[in-house]
C-alpha cells in the first residue's frame, strides 16, 4: 500500500496563488524600474533602483557613475558587481535607504500615491525566485521587504 508522503505538494504557481489570496505582484509603476524621477539629497534620480544602487557605493564619483546610467537594469547591473567600492554598513542601512527611496517616489507622484491606495488591502509581493530578500523567493519564503516597505507606506498615508 502506498504511504502518504510527509513532503509538502508541489509549490502552486504565482499567478494561482494572487487568484486565491489577496497578493499583488509588484510591477509596473511599483516597481524600483519605473521610469519615475525622485529627488533625493539634492539629486534627481531617473528611477529608485538609481538611487538604491547608488547608495551601495562609498564614492561619490561611483555615486554618480549610477545615478548616469542608462537604465534601471543597467543600474541595477552596476550596483551588484563588486567592482566598486561598497560602504562597510550596507547591511545594516539597506532598508532605510529603501525607504527613503520609495517615501520619495510616492510623495512626489502622486497619481502613484493615489495607485498605491487603488490596491485596497492586498498584499504586494515582489514574486521572484531571484530575491529571497526583497522579493518572495518565488515560493512565498522570502522576507518581501519590498512588498512590506509598500504597505508600510500604503497604512502611513492612509
Ligand atoms: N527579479 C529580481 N531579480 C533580482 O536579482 C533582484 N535582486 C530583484 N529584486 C530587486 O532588486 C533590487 C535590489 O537588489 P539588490 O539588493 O541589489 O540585490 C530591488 O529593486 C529589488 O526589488 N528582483
Amino acid at each position: 500500500m502506498r504511504r502518504a508522503s510527509s513532503r509538502p505538494g508541489p509549490l502552486r504557481p504565482w499567478h494561482e496563488r494572487e487568484r486565491c489570496a489577496k497578493l499583488r505582484s509588484i510591477s509596473g509603476d511599483c516597481s524600483n524600474f519605473a521610469h519615475s524621477p525622485i529627488k533625493v539629497r539634492g539629486k534627481t534620480w531617473p528611477t529608485t533602483e538609481h538611487f538604491f544602487q547608488a547608495q551601495k557605493f562609498e564614492n561619490a564619483s561611483d555615486q554618480e557613475e549610477l545615478r548616469r546610467a542608462n537604465s534601471p537594469m543597467l543600474a541595477a547591473r552596476m550596483g551588484q558587481d563588486r567592482k566598486r567600492k561598497l560602504r562597510r554598513d550596507w547591511e545594516s542601512v539597506k532598508v532605510a535607504v529603501m525607504r527613503e527611496a520609495l517615501q520619495a517616489k510616492f510623495s512626489q507622484h502622486e497619481d502613484l500615491a493615489r495607485l498605491l491606495q487603488a490596491i485596497g488591502d492586498a498584499k504586494l509581493v515582489e514574486p521572484t525566485e531571484h530575491d529571497d530578500s526583497w522579493g518572495d523567493g518565488g515560493d512565498g519564503s522570502g522576507s518581501n521587504m519590498l512588498g512590506r516597505l509598500l504597505l508600510e507606506l500604503r497604512a502611513a498615508a492612509r
